[in-house]
């Protein structure tokens, strides 16, 4: 006890001093017991006893304890609950406004984050001396075998929740991939780069992969890995992106995957998780809300960009121009028919073959609904669907609280007319400018007249609390997808072209290609809305939040209505940007 007071010693550490001293017939050596021996009696160890001691106590107090640790949870319960109260008092609404702010979300999230003690530090790696260097650590890791089938699995991924391959440089056996979630990724033990030097005690020197494979699949119960690990590694870290997929994945018919077992299907439209973008061209994701643990791999923004300009290029080589089917769904060669239809908003036809935008992954955002504050909702499909019918019924339903904008336009005041009612009659030079000034999500010429909506008056409905409902013409839909509307857009599709006529024919439904409504809607018109559907989805399908199938009319209402409610009640998935 040299180097400190006996009254502030730690009896831990005087037993242990007291033992080493009367064990003087132990195999060690004299030189090992007198640096054990000053190790013990050392003030740093001393001092690093009683901070442990510190924390140890002041842990145990009550002071220190959370009451929770998951306080971000309730915060969006909250929320939740909130959004459905149908007639909020300000106070709720206060509390509302109070619970989205980002510094009151940052100070719950740094809460939870201490009273889960998430908050351990990463060290440096100690430095070691050249000694040291040349020895190579091996660790030992032991995982039980998952139950999942083995039938056709090519790979060990299935196994135990890892690939592995030949390293090409030194030909060892290395982990490739780990996937997260699985059981090389829970024991946090696995990294890719490690070198399989055993597994379940036999030598896998000079083995091939599927050597290895053989060996995990002869193996039951818990396999025992001797890895040599990785430099440098550090394992993927989980990052919190969301993406919305605009494009329809099978793993199983893609030839590029380094592991199919491993692949991760999706559908249009699903929102996924990525988990780690670690790898250039192969991420790991998994699908939003699913409660398998396990993520899969998909193809990269990079890869599935390349993929769809290698297709595009393919499809333009083999086809004449525009005229193909594939390119293009619903246009065709033939020479356009004469059209009797009004034309009001079409902005010029060519301004349609935008095809810059090479739709993969959106990345996404929950959005919460805000009391009094309501997202328009677009209605858009193609000519004679039905929109204007499915929107004048919801406007019905409650016309305090549903209303369109009223359209601009330059043709003088007609008798009986009133500005501001059917129409805001304005001089054509104001027009022309605020279009220029890109004021009018629409606009087009009938005439020898300018018609057109603006996109103020859209934000003047939703400034007065009211839901706006608008039915443009497809091309709008680019000027409307902004963050300062956030629209909910709804795609209005026609039924196939037999049931289309059915219905329509059926209900004595009026051509909205004749000027005066007068007849029904002919064979080339019904052929012509099929036509430009297909255009617009491959144009524009990404856009669209939901897509209701107008076949029974009432049906298609139903939809509507539960969409329009579910906008006011439920927090919606929306462009990331829309929510910073
Ligand atoms: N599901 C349906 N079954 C039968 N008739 C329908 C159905 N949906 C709409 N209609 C009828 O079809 C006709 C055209 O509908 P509507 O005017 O709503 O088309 P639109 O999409 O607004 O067309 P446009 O954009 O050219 O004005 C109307 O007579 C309407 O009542």
């Amino acid at each position: 006890m040299a180097n400190v007071t006996k009254e502030k010693w730690d009896p831990a550490l005087t037993r242990l001093l007291s033992s080493l001293q009367q064990s003087s017939n132990s195999p060690s050596t004299d030189e090992e017991l007198r640096f054990l021996s000053n190790l013990l009696q050392s003030k740093e160890l001393h001092a690093l006893v009683n901070v442990h001691n510190k924390i140890i106590t002041n842990g145990a107090s009550d002071k220190f304890y959370p009451m929770l640790s998951t306080s971000m949870e309730i915060l969006s319960d909250v929320l939740e609950d909130l959004v459905r109260v149908p007639y909020a008092s300000p106070d709720c609404e206060e509390l509302f406004y109070l619970l989205q702010k980002p510094h009151l979300q940052g100070l719950l999230y740094s809460h939870d984050s201490v009273a889960q003690k998430d908050y351990y530090p990463h060290l440096p790696e100690i430095p070691r001396d050249n000694e040291e260097e040349e020895e190579e650590t091996v660790k030992i890791v032991q995982l039980v075998k998952s139950n999942e089938p083995l039938a056709g699995a090519q790979n060990a991924e299935p196994i135990v929740g890892a690939t592995i391959k030949t390293d090409e440089a030194t030909g060892k056996i290395v982990i490739a991939r780990v996937m997260h979630g699985g059981a090389a990724d829970r024991s946090g033990l696995i990294h890719s780069g490690d070198e399989v030097v055993e597994v379940n005690n036999i030598n896998v020197e000079g083995k091939t992969p599927n050597d290895v494979l053989q060996i995990l699949q002869n193996s039951e119960g818990t396999i025992t890995f001797k890895l040599i690990p990785a430099d440098g590694k550090g394992g993927p870290r989980e990052s919190k992106v969301r993406v919305r997929a605009h494009f329809d994945y099978d793993s199983s018919i893609d030839p590029y995957i380094p592991c199919k077992e491993a692949g991760l299907d999706f559908k249009k439209g699903d929102v996924l998780h990525i988990v780690s973008q670690d790898d250039a061209y192969w991420w790991q994701a998994r699908r939003e809300g699913d409660r398998n643990m396990r993520a899969g791999l998909i193809p990269s923004r990079a890869l599935q960009e390349r993929r769809i300009i290698h297709d595009r290029t393919q499809t333009d080589k083999n086809e004449d121009g525009l005229c193909s089917s594939t390119a293009l769904p619903g246009v065709t060669c033939r020479p356009k028919s004469p059209k009797t239809k009004k034309i009001i908003y079409d902005i010029a036809e060519n301004e349609d073959f935008d095809r810059e935008q090479i739709p993969t992954y959106e990345e996404v955002a929950k959005l919460y609904p805000r009391p009094g504050v309501f997202r328009p909702i677009v209605l858009v499909g193609p000519p004679g669907v039905g929109r204007n019918e499915l929107k004048r019924r919801l406007i019905d339903t409650d016309p305090g609280k549903y209303r369109t904008p009223t359209p601009f336009t330059t043709r003088s005041m007609k008798p009986g007319e009133e500005n501001g009612k059917e129409y805001f009659f304005v001089e054509r030079p104001d027009m022309e400018k605020d279009i220029e000034a890109g004021k009018f999500i629409e606009y087009g010429e009938y005439k020898g007249n300018l018609y057109g909506t603006s996109a103020e008056s859209v934000k003047s409905i939703v400034a007065a609390g009211k839901v706006c409902i608008l039915n443009p013409h497809y091309q709008a839909l680019k000027m409307l997808r902004v963050p300062e509307l956030k629209p909910y857009v709804i795609y209005v599709k026609p039924p196939d072209l037999e049931t289309l006529k059915e219905t329509r024919n059926a209900h004595h439904a009026r051509s909205t290609f004749d000027i005066h409504n007068s007849r029904g809607f002919t064979d080339d018109e019904f052929n012509d809305i099929i036509k430009a559907a297909g255009r617009i989805e491959f144009l524009y399908e990404h856009l669209f939040d939901e897509t209701i199938t107008n076949t029974d009319l009432a049906m298609a209402f139903s939809q509507l209505s539960s969409a329009a409610n579910r906008l006011e009640t439920e927090p919606l998935w929306v462009p990331a940007s829309w929510v910073q």
